[in-house]
């Protein structure tokens, strides 16, 4: 079945990867929708027409398009998540989008709007919410839960059987051991490793390791 036309909102960083994508997957895109660049008067962007500040969706039909949400996600910005929820109220639908080169385990599902960016993998019965991004080479192991608007940065890994409510940030590199679950809201730092239960809307950073220990101590006699 043929795809739906996409319009893409926003045309910063992450809009730049996603729109990478949609051109790698092959999709039709209408245009742009950006506050930013429509009050300039700026009519392309990167080969796309601008089609206006958001409100210019509004002269398509839900039924006649999809949309794709270009905006990142940062800790206390709330934008991407606001526009989504907006949207999907009017009746439009976000688009999934699934780079070729990730890696998707069996039973795994995804919500709607979920972008799955280059190498990532997610193993078996992982269930993924809506408007969630996983960001470049991110990994989540088995029978991960992860709720609605969460962003899991690049290069993040997730061990077996994390739950992840919604609206959580998982900075780059970031480590979670099998079992642990974040709160809602809940933030990890870049390169950081979460141990245990961290609760809804704490944040956690840092990486203080233990003294080193000599692995050498007791087990050889001289
Ligand atoms: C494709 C893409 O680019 S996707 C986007 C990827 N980027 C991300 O995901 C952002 C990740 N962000 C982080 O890790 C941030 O540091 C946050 C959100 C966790 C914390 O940010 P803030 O609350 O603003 O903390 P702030 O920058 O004020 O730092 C507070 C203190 O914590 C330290 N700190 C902050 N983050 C970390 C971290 N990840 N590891 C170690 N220390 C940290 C700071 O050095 C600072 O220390 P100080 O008080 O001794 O000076």
């Amino acid at each position: 079945m043929k795809q739906a036309p996409v319009i893409l909102l926003g045309a910063g960083g992450h809009a730049k990867v996603v729109l990478d994508l949609l051109q790698i997957l092959n999709r039709q895109v209408l245009g742009v929708c950006d506050p930013g660049l429509a009050d300039k008067g700026i009519q392309q962007w990167r080969g796309l027409p601008v089609l206006g500040n958001d409100t210019a969706i509004e002269q398509y039909h839900p039924d006649r398009i999809e949309l794709a949400n270009g905006i990142g996600s940062l800790p206390g910005n709330s934008l991407r998540r606001r526009l989504h929820d907006q949207y999907t109220r009017q009746g439009y639908w976000f688009t999934t989008l699934i780079h070729p080169s990730a890696v998707l385990g069996s039973g795994v599902k995804l919500g709607q709007g979920v972008q799955v960016m280059a190498g990532v993998i997610v193993q078996a019965d992982t269930q993924l919410g809506d408007n969630i991004i996983l960001n470049t080479g991110a990994r989540i192991d088995h029978d991960g839960r992860i709720g609605h608007h969460v962003h899991i940065a690049p290069g993040a890994v997730l061990s077996g059987d994390a739950w992840v409510a919604n609206d959580c940030h998982i900075g780059p590199g970031a480590v979670i051991i099998q079992g642990v679950k974040l709160g809602q809201g809940a933030v990890v730092g870049a390169g950081t490793t979460v141990l245990s239960e961290l609760p809804a809307h704490y944040q956690l950073t840092g990486q203080p390791p233990r003294p080193p220990v000599d692995l050498n101590m007791g087990s050889k006699t001289s």
